[in-house]
């Protein structure tokens, strides 16, 4: 048996934890995936590094009505996924090995473990790990439609539509979400005849509704999209895979090469003898932790045993799991002195064609939460701006939400060119308390940017500045 200061699960945001503090005690840390986790490998990082050059090849389509002449000759995707990859895999491996051979305090295991008792762990292939504080950052997996076909070769996750031999001259994509937006842009701006395929009316359904509305219209005119389709099954017939559908009640079949599969993601907390231990988990399989991120059980937190990240929040976001392991990190380094997770304005931008962007609640959530007569709303379009004519865009919106009395942001909505950057002094205002006011008098916005059509919004919401605001 070993024993350690600290046995951290899973080495996502988790490898963050081994501080200098650390230096001295013993430590280990466990994971039997890829090192690195899923942002890294598999995740954020690679789709982002495919996001960019399919972003480049999608610009040509928008060349023509600036009178630009410009073509599309191909995708080397062979060379792109060498690129992504070669990078990669490479940190990864570099990661593992200063984990495993550099640090003489730390221990790395690469195999599966679960909890047998609140201070011990066994690996899978019968080691038992004892530590006086554990750390939970096992992350989450994609979560698999039970149909028939599901485990055809050609039916892929996020975890392996990246490392594809070839670019699929067809691609059916099921889900209408984060990873399913986001590879349908890539992919048939990269060249595949791509359908994405989602159960209800309207993609991206999890944003404001005027959001998700604008979003669908906007995927449609790029891509295939077929709504109110459950998915029923895939099979193989001659060189091609039938995807078979009910569409608004008919059957439906599409044909193609590859399906990839984004129907959301679970914690991997299930196979990790948690539930017998008692820890609370809400009803997607997440761990309920304390304000400090420490696991529940019983109502009450469990000393020296943390969670992080997808495996402990609903979120499923790396910015989220980055800031929960700050948290954790100067919780276990400073036990008398603890400090909260802050949890408000958590902002997050799907990486698709376009961008959307958001922090706060939707127009939905602030009525219901405040009041309808409380909530001010305005919707700016991009091409209100300079910018936007520049662009010639008709498409880009920003929509804020915010408090009639207070004048304080309540929710901000982006969907268009890089409105993942246009956000941010829209976080920054809602996690500072700044109001719109003067926000939006008490700096000066540079002419002629895209940014102006936040100032714009922000004026648009017409609260009144009081007799000393900035001119
Ligand atoms: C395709 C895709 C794109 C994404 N893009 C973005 C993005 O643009 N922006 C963003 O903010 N977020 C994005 N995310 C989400 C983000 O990747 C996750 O929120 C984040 O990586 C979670 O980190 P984590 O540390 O909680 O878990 P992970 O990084 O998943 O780490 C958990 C690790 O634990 C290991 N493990 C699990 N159980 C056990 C066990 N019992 N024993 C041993 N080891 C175990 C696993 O092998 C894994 O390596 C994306 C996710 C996907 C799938
Ligand atoms: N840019 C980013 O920040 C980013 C990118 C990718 C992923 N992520 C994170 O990863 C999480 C998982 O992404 P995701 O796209 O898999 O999940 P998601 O929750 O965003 O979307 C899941 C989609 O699958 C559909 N669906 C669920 N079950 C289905 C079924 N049985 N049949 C047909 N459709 C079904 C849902 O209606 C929804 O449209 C996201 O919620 C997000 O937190 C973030």
């Amino acid at each position: 048996m070993a024993h350690y200061d600290l046995a951290i699960i899973g080495s996502g945001s988790g490898n963050s934890l081994i501080t200098e503090h650390w230096d001295g005690r013993k430590v280990a840390i466990i994971d039997a995936g890829i090192f690195g986790g899923t942002c890294l490998n598999v995740g954020c990082i690679p789709t982002k590094m495919f996001v960019y050059p399919a972003q480049l090849a999608a610009s040509v389509a928008e060349a023509k009505a600036l009178g630009v002449s410009m073509s599309f000759d191909g995708a080397d995707w062979a060379a792109m996924r060498e690129r992504i990859f070669g990078r990669i895999d490479a940190i990864s491996e570099a990661g593992k090995n200063y984990r495993a051979h550099e640090l003489e305090n730390v221990t790395l295991y690469t195999e599966h473990v679960r909890f047998v008792s609140r201070n011990e762990l066994n690996t899978a292939s019968g080691q038992s790990i004892t530590a006086d504080n554990f750390v939970i950052a096992t992350g989450s997996r994609p979560l698999m439609p039970q149909v028939e076909g599901i485990d055809l070769p050609q039916v892929h996750t996020s975890d392996t539509i990246m490392r594809l031999d070839a670019l699929p001259k067809r691609l059916v994509i099921i889900g209408g979400g984060y990873i399913a937006s986001e590879f349908a842009a890539v992919f048939s701006a990269l060249g595949s005849e791509v359908t994405q395929v989602n159960r209800s009316g309207a993609l991206m359904r999890q944003q404001d509704a005027d959001i998700s509305a604008a979003f669908t219209q906007a995927a449609s005119a790029r891509w295939g999209v077929e709504l109110n389709a459950g998915l029923q099954g895939i099979e193989q017939r001659d060189d091609s895979l039938v995807v078979r559908l009910q569409r608004d009640g008919q059957p439906l079949e599409l044909e193609t090469d590859v399906v990839l599969v984004a129907t959301g993601r679970t914690p991997n907390t299930d196979a990790l003898g948690v539930a017998e231990l008692g820890f609370e988990m809400r009803e997607d399989g997440s761990l309920v932790v304390d304000e400090y991120q420490r696991v529940v059980a019983g109502g009450l937190p469990v000393e020296g045993i943390f969670g992080l990240g997808d495996a402990a929040n609903t979120e499923q976001l790396k910015h989220v799991a980055n800031r929960e392991a700050r948290v954790v990190i100067h919780n276990l380094e400073n036990p008398d002195a603890m400090r909260p997770m802050d949890r408000r304005a958590v902002p997050a931008a799907v990486f698709s064609n376009p961008q959307i962007a958001y922090v706060g609640a939707t127009e939905a959530q602030a009525r219901a939460e405040h009041g309808a007569d409380a909530v001010l709303s305005v919707i700016q379009p991009f091409g209100s701006t300079a910018y936007g004519w520049a662009m010639e865009d008709s498409e880009g919106i920003v929509k804020l939400l915010a408090h009639r009395d207070t004048g304080l942001l309540l929710g901000a909505h982006i969907m268009g060119h890089e409105s993942s950057l246009l956000i941010q002094p829209l976080i920054q205002a809602m996690a500072t308390g700044l109001d719109v006011a003067t926000m939006a008098r008490g700096q000066f916005w540079i002419h002629p940017a895209l940014s102006e059509v936040v100032e714009n919004a922000l004026l648009g919401l017409e609260i009144p500045a009081g007799a000393s605001a900035p001119l």
